[in-house]
């Protein structure tokens, strides 16, 4: 059996830069992983399955349209006589939640299969498989910090970036990805006049990282805080934390991150958040 972890994805940064002719919206991200997210197994077969336990497996489903499946599909009409399995996968994190869950698992997906059939990891068809499976699915096959671009498309090198201490916080409401996108109210062809986005270089220390990040934002926040109110708050919450340095949302919603100085400042920070806010996700984790 083989067996890969699905880390969440947070964008630390996501700058809207117009929308293109094909209605996707073009990007620029800098997008880091968490240690912690699902689990996914593989024990490999000529029938292809899934069976999905965990605390989040029902609003994930295990149906024909689940991300592990898609990927799967995607990758076997690139490669001939693939072999393909029964997938197991351990759902923790999320859905809905503008963290990748789906895409993460999509891209342990496709690492597996990569490993049952010989396959490296920079050969072409697994790409092709992830970006044809969703936006942020190819950014999370080698799930390391590094830009990306275009509609997601289109990745920049793998940058070592120091280890963030946050919180995660997930306020219990699915935010769905298109309408947020849609309330940017961007036409096709449409550009945006914006500030560009600060440069990170790989290696930046944990201070200038900072800097850069404070220098940055998500474009989608405010279309995704009119869509889901109470990310207003957990924002809120964020940033009243002692000893938060940066608070901001990730992807489109409603997952919010805040980052520490310390791993102790972020576990203080998600002992009080939980005690304030019991029904709220809230998760302490080390961005890289
Ligand atoms: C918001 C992000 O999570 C940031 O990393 C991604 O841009 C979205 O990635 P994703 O959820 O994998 O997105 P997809 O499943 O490919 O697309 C969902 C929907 O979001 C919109 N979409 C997505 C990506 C993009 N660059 N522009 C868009 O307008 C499209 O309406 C699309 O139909
Ligand atoms: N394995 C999966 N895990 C979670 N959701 C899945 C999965 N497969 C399919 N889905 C569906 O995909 C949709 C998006 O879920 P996901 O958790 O990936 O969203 P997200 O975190 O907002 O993603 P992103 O940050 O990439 O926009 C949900 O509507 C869900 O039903």
């Amino acid at each position: 059996m083989l067996v890969t972890r699905a880390p969440a994805k947070i964008n630390l940064t996501l700058h809207i830069l117009g929308r293109r002719d094909d209605g996707y919206h073009e990007l620029e991200s800098l997008v880091v992983f968490s240690g912690a997210g699902d689990t996914l197994s593989l024990s490999p077969g000529d029938a292809l399955s899934l069976e999905v336990s965990g605390p989040t497996a029902p609003a994930a489903g295990a149906g024909d349209d689940n991300l592990v499946l898609r990927a799967a599909r995607n990758l076997a009409e690139r490669v001939e006589g693939l072999t393909l399995g029964a997938f197991r996968l351990e759902k923790r994190l999320p859905v809905a939640a503008g963290i990748g869950g789906g895409s993460s698992d999509a891209a342990a997906a496709l690492r597996l299969l990569a490993r049952g059939n010989g396959l490296t990891a920079d050969d072409p068809r697994l790409y092709d498989a992830a970006r044809v499976t969703g936006s942020d699915v190819p950014v999370c096959l080698a799930s390391q910090a590094r830009m990306m671009r275009g509609a997601g498309e289109s990745l920049g090198p793998l940058l070592r970036l120091p280890l963030l201490p946050a919180v995660l916080v997930n306020p219990g409401v699915p935010v769905e990805t298109r309408p947020v996108f849609a309330r940017l109210g961007l036409q096709p062809g449409e550009r945006v006049e914006a500030a560009a986005h600060p440069i990170v270089g790989d290696g930046a220390p944990a201070l200038e990282l900072l800097a850069l990040l404070s220098r940055g934002r998500n474009d989608l926040e405010d279309p995704a805080c009119l869509q889901a109110p109470v990310i207003v708050d957990t924002l809120a919450v964020l940033r009243a934390a002692r000893g938060c340095k940066l608070a901001r949302m990730s992807g489109s919603g409603a997952t919010c991150f805040a980052i520490f100085s310390t791993p102790k400042a972020a576990a203080r920070a998600a002992r009080a958040i939980r005690t304030q806010h019991p029904e709220w996700w809230v998760k302490t984790a080390a961005l890289r």
